[in-house]
């Protein structure tokens, strides 16, 4: 578990967003001995496989003042409460049909100071309400995922890229691509960080 790693590659973090993330693991460490969040043996690997993981989608958007987000099946806050931690003036909301894995996000956004984050117990099909982006991790296939969210992205973009769907994604990603309508666009996470760990993983934007 070293923090570092995040502050090598996110070099201007203010003193309040280093804190924020080196909180993260004895928070975490704690909640998952209660609620299982984190696989146990990956726990000790918080920072590559979640921390990291999830702050890749800032390589490619800075979210501005007054963002509103979406993270659609955050399980224990991923990849939404890093990008809260970098983000902090923007608006986090993070949905999960489990409501002990909420009960773990709030709880480590308020051992943590995050207060940009609502944390909701639903599914995602039923949820109400208008964002900038939806982000997310390891939920579904894309095909499903984009039924459950279209009608929940604002058509006014705030950045210089279009409103849409940021999905943290493995593998061969051929045959769900195949199944999308909207343009999307496929990016390498092994462009950004340099560890083993990031060779097969990719980030999809789709924009809708
Ligand atoms: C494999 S976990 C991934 C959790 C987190 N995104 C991560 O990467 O660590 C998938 C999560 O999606 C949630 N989930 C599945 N279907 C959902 C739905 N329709 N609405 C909300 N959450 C859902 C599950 O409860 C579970 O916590």
């Amino acid at each position: 578990m070293n923090q570092d790693l995040i502050f090598r590659y996110f070099p201007n973090l203010t003193a309040t967003q280093k804190k924020q993330f080196s909180a993260l693991y004895p928070l975490y460490e704690d909640w998952n001995s209660k609620i299982n969040v984190v696989s146990r043996k990956d726990i000790e690997q918080l920072y590559l496989h979640h921390v990291l993981h999830s702050l890749a989608i800032a390589k490619l958007v800075s979210f501005q003042p007054g963002t509103k987000i979406l993270d659609v099946g955050t399980g224990g806050g991923f990849p939404g409460i890093p990008l809260a931690i970098l983000f902090p003036e923007a608006e986090f909301t993070l949905v999960d049909s489990i409501g002990k894995k909420i009960l773990v996000v709030k709880e480590v956004c308020k051992g943590a100071g995050i207060q940009n984050v609502t944390a909701i117990h639903g599914r995602a099909e039923e949820l109400k309400g208008e964002w900038d982006f939806v982000v997310s991790r390891a939920v579904t296939r894309l095909k499903p995922f984009i039924e459950w969210v279209e009608n929940k992205i604002s058509k006014t973009p705030k950045h210089n890229i279009p409103n849409g769907i940021l999905y943290l994604k493995g593998g061969d990603l051929e045959e769900e691509l195949s199944e999308i309508d909207y343009p999307y666009h496929v990016h390498d996470l092994s462009d950004f960080f340099k560890e083993e760990f990031f060779e097969t993983k990719k980030l999809v934007m789709v924009s809708v």
